[in-house]
């Protein structure tokens, strides 16, 4: 769409011509979406504010984005990658093509651990207060909250972090407990840095290959341990969206064929090792491997494993404690 051709549109007006636009690469329904994300964007304003002031045209500058915005969008990349933001779980992260896009399934996996904390009682689930409070596991053994208890506060470690999004939104929402992250990229960890930055979040990044014994060395002991590793096959790759392929990064993606689950027995091998006794294991997983996946957490001594569906019935999650 040309620029000129937007000129002196009222906003409803363009919000329609923006979708027709991106209708020819986009089903109705995204390019919808899409179109107005867009001009939430540009505008710095909600949707519903923006139909109220339905009748006033952008400006040539807001104009000039949102062609920039489309002529990007028209090549595949993904709608994040071109805004340069995204939100997950009600907070805001920088992307770059450095790092995997979140997605609402990791969403749920970080509601999942901040459901199963509040049901132990925890006092740091965010909006209480840090005391020194004995707190039952769902592994059955207690730990100490709260540094007031001389003891140590809940720690937690976020294994492949990308764009820190798992790790960030985990400690916003435990006050008081000590997080870190790690990743093999360090793109990846630089962003991972900014996003907590930007979001008053104070957590510990590491480089490490978790797949390399030797660096877990550098790693203290945690009560909680998730990750959500690269768990496509390279079989799988056929299927997948060319957006995604195309645009979002491989490293973050893939694991060969040949082991599919080799991220999930390195980290658990690695939690064996670092979780304090009744410390959880969480991942999110491949649809495809939810019975093997949780085979192999009961193989490495992991107790009360449970898997856990997406928001779309499909195995995403599972669980499981020292
Ligand atoms: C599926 S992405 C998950 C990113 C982010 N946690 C999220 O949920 O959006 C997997 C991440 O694992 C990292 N990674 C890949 N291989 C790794 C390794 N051997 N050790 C540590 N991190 C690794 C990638 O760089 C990537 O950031």
């Amino acid at each position: 769409m040309k620029e000129n051709s937007l000129q002196g549109k009222a906003i409803r007006a363009l919000a329609r011509e923006i979708r027709a636009s991106l209708q020819t690469l986009y089903e109705e329904r995204e390019a919808a979406g899409l179109a107005w994300i867009i001009l939430e964007n540009i505008t710095g304003s909600r949707r519903e504010q923006i139909m109220i002031r339905g009748d006033e045209p952008p400006d040539a500058g807001q104009l000039n984005a949102i062609s920039q915005i489309l002529q990007e969008l028209m090549k595949g990349k993904p709608l994040q990658y071109v805004l340069g933001e995204t939100e997950f779980y009600g907070l805001k992260f920088k992307v770059t093509p450095s790092v995997l896009i979140p997605r609402q399934e990791t969403e749920e996996l970080v509601q999942w651990i901040l459901q199963t904390e509040a049901a132990s009682g925890s006092p740091l689930t965010a909006g209480k207060t840090s005391a020194a409070t004995a707190v039952t596991t769902m592994g059955g053994t207690t730990r100490m909250a709260g540094e007031a208890a001389g003891k140590l506060p809940l720690s937690l470690l976020d294994v492949g972090t990308g764009s820190g999004c798992i790790a960030i939104a985990l400690k916003k929402n435990l006050s008081g407990a000590e997080a870190w992250a790690c990743d093999i990229s360090d793109k990846a960890l630089k962003l991972a840095s900014e996003n907590a930055s930007l979001n008053e979040a104070e957590i510990r990044f590491e480089h490490a290959d978790i797949l390399d014994e030797q660096t877990w060395g550098r790693f203290p002991s945690f009560d909680i341990i998730v990750s959500n590793p690269p768990y496509v096959t390279e079989s799988e790759k056929t299927a997948m969206a060319v957006n995604v392929l195309d645009h979002e990064p491989h490293l973050a993606l893939f694991v060969g064929n040949d082991d599919p689950l080799r991220f999930y027995r390195a980290i658990a091998n690695f939690a064996l090792q670092k979780l304090r006794p009744g410390g959880s294991l969480y991942f999110e997983i491949n649809e495809a491997f939810g019975p093997q996946t949780l085979e192999l957490l009961r193989e490495t001594s992991f107790q009360h494993i449970s898997l856990q569906k997406d928001l779309n019935g499909k195995d995403r999650m599972v669980r499981g404690f020292k």
